[in-house]
């Protein structure tokens, strides 16, 4: 499965934000999306799952059933402020989603066992989200397409709010995960892209452009990578 973005661009009132994006993401792999403030990651993102309308381009699915234009739904967005109905409990608000998504689920497994794989535990299972930390939002967006499991996955600075131990165990389910998906993830943490990440891409002068493999294992990544960002001009007004 791939993929294919194809000279994708987006302005705002004259700011060229992506100009002319021409890439393919693969399936297989975890890819970390790098970039400056205001590079345009999350435009980048929105223009993938359906927030935004890109001006230009074409975006294309690529897999057995052959080439098609992505839809909406083939997208999960883990954003990096979670959007979630703060009135219904974790377990309430899995239920209603395993229930309205029953086909996906696979047999035998229960919102308990979702819960479980995120370690949100007893008690809090029941508390209502709006008490939860931005962590716990966090982990409850992600099982959302642990449920729905869309082909592509996109993630806006996740992890950060999360603790060593469910780090973790996120890092864990994605690195699982990516055998069925595209897992695209933008971060700021130069550490956990290099753990994390298969490849490497940086979005920069609104382009993007792969990071050659041999610096994710270099000795001196970090310092090459602030290199490469380091002459960004973001973003052009026309
Ligand atoms: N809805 C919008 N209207 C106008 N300008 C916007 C809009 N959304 C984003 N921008 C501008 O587009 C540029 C890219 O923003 P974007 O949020 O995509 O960057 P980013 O790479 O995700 O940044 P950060 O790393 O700081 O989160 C910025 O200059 C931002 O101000």
């Amino acid at each position: 499965m791939q993929l294919t973005l194809k000279n994708l661009r987006k302005d705002f009132d004259g700011k060229k934000v992506l100009q002319g994006i021409d890439f393919t993401f693969e399936k297989g792999k975890i890819y970390g999306l790098l970039g400056r403030n205001g590079a345009g990651k999350t435009t980048l993102f929105n223009c993938l799952s359906g927030e935004l309308e890109a001006d230009e381009g074409q975006v294309h699915l690529e897999g057995e059933k052959g080439l098609r234009p992505l839809r909406d739904e083939d997208v999960g967005y883990v954003f990096s402020l979670p959007i979630l109905p703060e009135f219904l409990t974790g377990y309430e608000f899995l239920k209603f989603f395993t229930d309205i998504n029953r086909d996906k689920v696979p047999q035998g497994l229960t919102v308990d066992d979702y819960l479980e794989m995120v370690k949100i535990d007893g008690e809090d299972r029941h508390r209502l989200i709006k008490g939860y930390s931005h962590g716990m939002k966090n982990k409850i967006q992600m099982l959302c397409f642990l449920i729905t499991r869309p082909p592509l996955i996109l993630l806006d600075e996740p992890l950060t709010s999360f603790d060593v131990i469910a780090a973790l165990e996120m890092k864990k389910l994605l690195r699982e995960m990516k055998q069925d998906h595209i897992l695209v993830f933008s971060t700021h943490i130069l550490q956990l892209a290099q753990d994390l990440c298969d490849e490497l891409v940086l979005l920069r002068h609104g382009r993007i452009e792969a990071v050659p493999p041999e610096l994710l294992r270099s000795p001196d990544f970090e310092e090459k990578i602030v290199t490469l960002l380091g002459d960004e001009p973001d973003v052009q007004n026309s």
